[in-house]
């Protein structure tokens, strides 16, 4: 199993470098960036890490197709990984549809969008000159004056045929759960995709993007997890609530404690709207022995990575050295 850890970028670089510094001496493999417009810039920051770190492999986990071109993204990562030496990964989806109205983006055909652009980054890549008539994207002669080297893109999934153009095109699928029954639902997706172009199962990362909480105290490390869950719970749609049968009664009371907090700043009665069996579902959470426990189950429903998402524990710091000294090598 290999394991990888997200950050988000809202903290100064230099706490970031001390985060993700941390995560590679505790033996992760991955770090994965997340990028948002109104978070610090993605590559500014990975640019540093490139720098600071030697071994970890990073990127951002998730750029779009959105809000900068493919021939853009397509130079910035192979900035990254001339910077890196070679460490660089690329993790893209569709984009987030509320941060997008707020800078006045459409979210319109996200699949076809991201059809496109990942064709383009990979042909960029290549470093031949790019010719290409989409429909959204145009590229006439289009070519990096530098040497990108080999740079695995990776997608970020949830929706069936998102998951299945996934398996088409990227070298593995970023998918935002926790919890093994989301993945044995994805194998048919994914099994699809990969056969549409003749690939086999071991060349493809599946990837577990977890909410993960941390600690020796149990009850700690699940107190910890609960509003990132409520996050979750609020963002997500029907069909997850009846695969893990959570009643919708719970998850409007989530969604109206999301509000109150928001309207009335009560962030305790978030915490308290939030079911036991939510924590299970949408996040990994508890003692090192229950996290390995469910690895392992991810393992035998098609996991190949677990990263740690937010908020990794109780006090970050000790969570990292807790899984690297406990989890990863288990
Ligand atoms: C678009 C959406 O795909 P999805 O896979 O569910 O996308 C949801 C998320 O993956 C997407 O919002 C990601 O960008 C969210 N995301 C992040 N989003 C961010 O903006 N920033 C991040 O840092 C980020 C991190 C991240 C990490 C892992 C991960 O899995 C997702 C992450 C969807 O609805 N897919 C449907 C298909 C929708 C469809 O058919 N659309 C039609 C027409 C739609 C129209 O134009 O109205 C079309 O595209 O042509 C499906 O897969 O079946």
């Amino acid at each position: 199993m290999k394991f990888g850890i997200e950050f988000v970028p809202n903290m100064k670089y230099y706490e970031l470098e001390y985060y993700v510094k941390l995560a590679e001496d505790s033996g992760f493999e991955y770090t994965w960036i997340t990028d948002h417009y109104n978070n610090r810039n993605v590559y500014a920051m990975l640019a540093i890490l490139a720098l600071k770190t030697s071994k970890i492999k990073l990127g951002p986990g998730v750029t779009n197709p959105y809000h900068i071109s493919p021939a853009l993204t397509a130079s910035a990562i192979a900035t990254i990984n001339e910077l890196s030496e070679g460490r660089a990964v690329l993790g893209i989806g569709a984009g987030d549809k509320v941060t997008f109205e707020r800078i006045g983006i459409t979210w319109e055909k996200p699949l076809k969008r991201m059809r496109e652009a990942v064709e383009i980054i990979r042909a960029l890549h290549s470093g031949k000159p790019v010719n290409y008539d989409g429909e959204i994207f145009k590229m006439n002669g289009a070519k990096l004056d530098f040497k990108a080297g080999n740079i695995p893109i990776y997608i970020g999934a949830q929706g069936p045929k998102m998951l299945q153009l996934a398996a088409e095109l990227g070298d593995g699928v970023l998918i935002n759960a926790s919890h093994p029954r989301d993945f044995e639902a994805a194998k048919e997706n994914i099994e699809a995709g990969l056969s549409k172009a003749g690939k086999s199962k071991e060349e493809f990362d599946v990837v577990a993007y977890a909410s993960m909480s941390v600690d020796k105290d149990r009850e700690k490390a699940r107190n910890a997890a609960r509003i990132v869950v409520a996050f979750i719970v609020a963002g997500s749609p029907e069909v997850i609530f009846e695969r893990h049968g959570i009643s919708m009664d719970d998850v409007n009371k989530v969604r109206e404690a999301l509000n109150n907090a928001f309207t009335k700043g009560d962030w305790a009665g978030v915490g308290k709207a939030v079911t036991d069996e939510m924590i299970d579902c949408f996040s990994i959470s508890g003692t090192p022995e229950d996290v390995i426990e469910r690895i392992k189950e991810l393992s035998k429903a098609g996991v190949t990575q677990v990263v740690a998402g937010s908020p990794i524990g109780p006090d970050k710091k000790k969570s990292i050295q807790l899984i690297g000294k406990e989890i990863i090598p288990a």
